[in-house]
C-alpha cells in the first residue's frame, strides 16, 4: 500500500485530465455557440440563447424535473424555457411570439431553431416537403416497419400513394356507422351513471373501437369490447393495442431490445407481450385478408387494412416495380401508424368539445337546434345526414383552433449549407421582412400560437365556433348556413402535401358522436360530490375550467393532465 503521499500524486494526473477535459468540452461548447449565435443573428430576427439543444436527448430527460424550478425565476433566466417547452407553449398561447415576434431563432450549441407563427412562412414550409423534411426523432415510431408518418423524399411519396385509397368514401361511410353505434353505447352507459369522471377514458375506447373497425374490420362492443384473447393468443388484439399506445416511449424502446422481455419487471413484460402479439395479429390479418381476396376475387369489407393490401398486392400482380410497391413489414408499419394517430388525436378533440359544450351552454343549445333538426330522420345514412351538420363541425375547427392535439411541428432542413428566404406581410403589412433561414437550422411551426393570434382571429381565446359558419340570407337560417373554408393560418391538420390523411375520417367521427350525444342528453359541469343551485353550479364550472385548461403535451398530443378530476353531468333531454 502507498503512502498518502504516493496516492496523492498518483490522483493528481487524473484530476488534471478532468479539469482539460472540462475545459476542452467547455471551449468547444462556446465555440460551437458562438459560431450559431452569429449564423442567428444575420437573420435579423429576435435571439433567445438556450443552454440545452431543443431536439437533444438531456433537454428532453431533463425537461419535465426543472418545469417547477423554472416558473419560480424571473423572465429573463426563464425565457427560453418558456419558448422550447411545449407545454408551457401551449399555455401561453402566442404570448411567446408577441414578446419575441412572429419568427425568432432560439440558439443553442448544437443548432438553431426558428420558431415562427406567421401563417405565410408556416404554408411555405408545409408546402415544400423537399425542403422541409420531417426530422429523424420520428423514425423513433417505426415500431413496426417504416410508414407514411416516418419517411421523407421518394419513400415519402410511394408510402403516401398506396395508403391515400384507404381514407376514400366508403371508408367514411363505415367510420360514420361505427361511430354512430358506439356513440349509442357510450350515451346510455353515461346515462345510466348520470354523472361521470374521465370521459377521455371513454372517448378514447371509443376512438380504438372505430379505428378498429374502420381499420381492420373487427366491430367490439362499447363496454365489454373484446378482452378475450383470440385462439392461439395470450392478450386480445384490443389490449394489445392499448398497451402499446398507452405505454409508447416504453414501447419505442422495448421494441429495440428484443431480449428485454426476460429481464424487465412485470408491467414492462406485459408491454413486450403486447408488442409481439400485435405483431402476431397483424401477420393474421394480412394472412386471413389475401385468403378472402384469393377466394372471393375481391376484397371483404372496404376497411382500411383490406384497402392496403388491395393496392399494394395490386400493384405486383401488375409486376409494378418495387418503387411503387409496399412490403408487408411496410403494411404493417402504416396499419400501425393509423392506430397511433388517429386514436388520442380524435378522443381527445371529443373531450374537450364535450367539456367546451358544458361550460357554454347557450353554444350548446345553437349546436342542439341543428343536431335535432338532422337527426329527426328516420335514416341515419352518412350521405345524406353528414353534410348537413355545419355547427357540429364549426365546434370541431373551434375546439381544435384552442385544443388542437398537435400544438407545434418540427421540420428539418434538407442538405446542408442551404439558405431559404421568404418574405413576409402577413402578421402585419407595414413591416414586411425577410425570413431567411441559414445552415444549421431547424423548424418549429407554432400552430397554436398561430390559431391564438389576435391578428388572424378576433377575440382569439374565447370559443365561439359560430365564427367558422356564414349565412347566406338574412335572418339567417339553418338551411342556408355555411361553412367557412380553413384559412391558411388554420393547420391543426397540418397542410401541403403532408396533410393529415385521417382529416376526413376524424371529421366524420367526431360528427357523429356528437350529434347522437347531443340529439338524446344535455351536458353539463359537476363536481365530484353531488350539489344543486347557483353556488354550486358556479363552483363546478370554475373546477372543470381549470381541469380542462391544466393540459400539456403528454405523449405526442396535448391532453389532460388530471381527467379523472373532470366531473360531467350527462342528463336525458
Ligand atoms: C382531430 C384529429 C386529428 C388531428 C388534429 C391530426 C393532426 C395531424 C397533423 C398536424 C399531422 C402532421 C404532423 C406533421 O407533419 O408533423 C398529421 C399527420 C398524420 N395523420 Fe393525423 N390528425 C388527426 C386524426 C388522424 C386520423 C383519424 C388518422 C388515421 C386514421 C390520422 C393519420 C395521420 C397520418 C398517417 C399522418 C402522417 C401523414 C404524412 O406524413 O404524410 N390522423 N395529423
Amino acid at each position: 500500500m502507498g503512502t498518502p503521499q504516493h496516492q496523492q500524486s498518483a490522483t493528481m494526473p487524473v484530476l488534471k485530465l478532468i479539469v482539460l477535459g472540462i475545459t476542452l468540452y467547455t471551449l468547444n461548447y462556446l465555440r460551437k455557440l458562438h459560431t450559431n449565435y452569429k449564423l442567428a443573428r444575420s437573420t435579423h430576427l429576435n435571439v433567445v440563447i438556450s443552454p440545452l439543444d431543443p431536439y437533444g436527448m438531456i433537454w428532453q430527460l431533463t425537461q419535465p424535473l426543472l418545469n417547477s424550478y423554472m416558473r419560480l425565476l424571473p423572465e429573463r433566466l426563464s425565457l427560453w424555457f418558456k419558448v422550447m417547452d411545449m407545454g408551457w407553449s401551449w399555455e401561453l398561447d402566442d404570448y411567446v411570439h408577441r414578446k419575441l415576434g412572429s419568427s425568432f431563432v432560439v440558439v443553442s450549441a448544437e443548432r438553431n431553431v426558428i420558431y415562427t407563427c406567421d401563417k405565410e412562412a408556416v404554408q411555405w414550409v408545409l408546402g415544400r416537403r423537399k425542403d422541409f423534411l420531417k426530422p429523424d426523432v420520428y423514425e423513433a415510431l417505426d415500431i413496426f416497419g417504416r410508414n407514411v408518418d416516418t419517411v421523407n423524399g421518394d419513400d415519402w411519396s410511394r408510402h403516401r400513394k398506396l395508403t391515400a385509397p384507404c381514407f376514400n368514401e366508403r371508408v367514411s361511410s363505415l367510420v360514420w356507422d361505427e361511430s354512430l353505434r358506439q356513440g349509442r353505447s357510450m350515451l346510455s352507459h353515461w346515462l345510466s351513471q348520470g354523472k361521470i369522471s374521465d370521459m377521455v377514458d371513454d372517448t378514447r375506447t371509443l376512438a380504438l373501437h372505430v379505428l378498429s373497425a374502420a381499420g381492420f374490420g373487427v366491430s367490439h362492443d362499447f363496454l365489454e369490447g373484446n378482452a378475450k384473447p383470440a385462439e392461439g393468443h395470450l392478450m386480445s388484439h384490443r389490449d394489445a393495442l392499448t398497451t402499446i399506445l398507452r405505454n409508447l416511449v416504453t414501447s419505442i424502446v422495448l421494441s429495440q431490445m428484443p431480449w428485454a422481455k426476460r429481464v424487465v419487471p412485470k408491467k414492462l413484460k406485459d408491454v413486450c407481450l403486447a408488442i409481439s402479439e400485435f405483431r402476431l395479429y397483424m401477420d393474421e390479418l394480412l394472412a386471413s385478408e389475401r385468403e378472402v381476396m384469393r377466394k372471393e376475387k375481391g376484397f371483404s369489407k372496404p376497411n382500411l387494412i383490406s384497402t392496403l393490401i388491395r393496392t399494394s398486392d395490386e400493384a405486383k400482380a401488375e409486376g409494378v416495380q418495387s418503387a411503387v410497391r409496399l412490403t408487408d413489414e411496410e403494411i404493417k408499419g402504416n396499419i400501425f401508424i393509423f392506430n397511433l394517430a388517429g386514436h388520442d388525436t380524435t378522443a381527445n378533440s371529443l373531450a374537450y368539445a364535450l367539456t367546451l359544450l358544458a361550460l357554454h351552454p347557450e353554444i350548446q343549445a345553437w349546436v342542439v337546434e341543428e343536431v335535432d333538426e338532422v337527426m329527426r330522420e328516420e335514416n341515419s345514412e352518412y350521405e345524406s345526414l353528414y353534410p348537413r351538420l355545419k355547427r357540429v363541425q364549426a365546434v370541431l375547427y373551434e375546439t381544435l383552433r384552442l385544443y388542437g392535439p398537435v400544438p407545434n411541428v418540427p421540420r428539418a432542413v434538407s442538405g446542408p449549407n442551404k439558405t431559404l428566404q421568404l418574405t413576409c406581410s402577413s402578421s402585419s403589412p407595414s413591416s414586411t421582412y425577410t425570413l431567411s433561414i441559414p445552415p444549421n437550422t431547424s423548424l418549429n411551426l407554432s400552430l397554436h400560437a398561430a390559431h391564438t393570434n389576435a391578428a388572424y382571429y378576433p377575440d382569439p381565446t374565447s370559443f365561439k365556433p359560430s365564427r367558422w359558419i356564414k349565412s347566406t340570407s338574412s335572418p339567417s337560417s339553418l338551411q342556408t348556413e355555411e361553412l367557412l373554408p380553413q384559412p391558411p393560418s388554420f393547420n391543426p391538420w397540418s397542410s401541403g402535401p403532408r396533410i393529415c390523411p385521417g382529416m376526413k375520417f376524424a371529421q366524420v367521427e367526431f360528427a357523429a358522436v356528437l350529434a347522437i350525444l347531443l340529439h338524446s342528453a344535455r351536458v353539463s359541469p359537476a363536481l365530484r360530490k353531488d350539489g344543486h343551485g347557483p353556488e354550486y353550479e358556479e363552483r363546478a364550472r370554475k373546477e372543470v375550467y381549470g381541469v380542462m385548461r391544466d393540459s400539456a403535451l403528454n405523449g405526442p398530443t396535448l391532453s389532460m393532465n388530471r381527467p379523472e378530476d373532470l366531473w360531467l353531468k350527462i342528463a336525458k333531454r
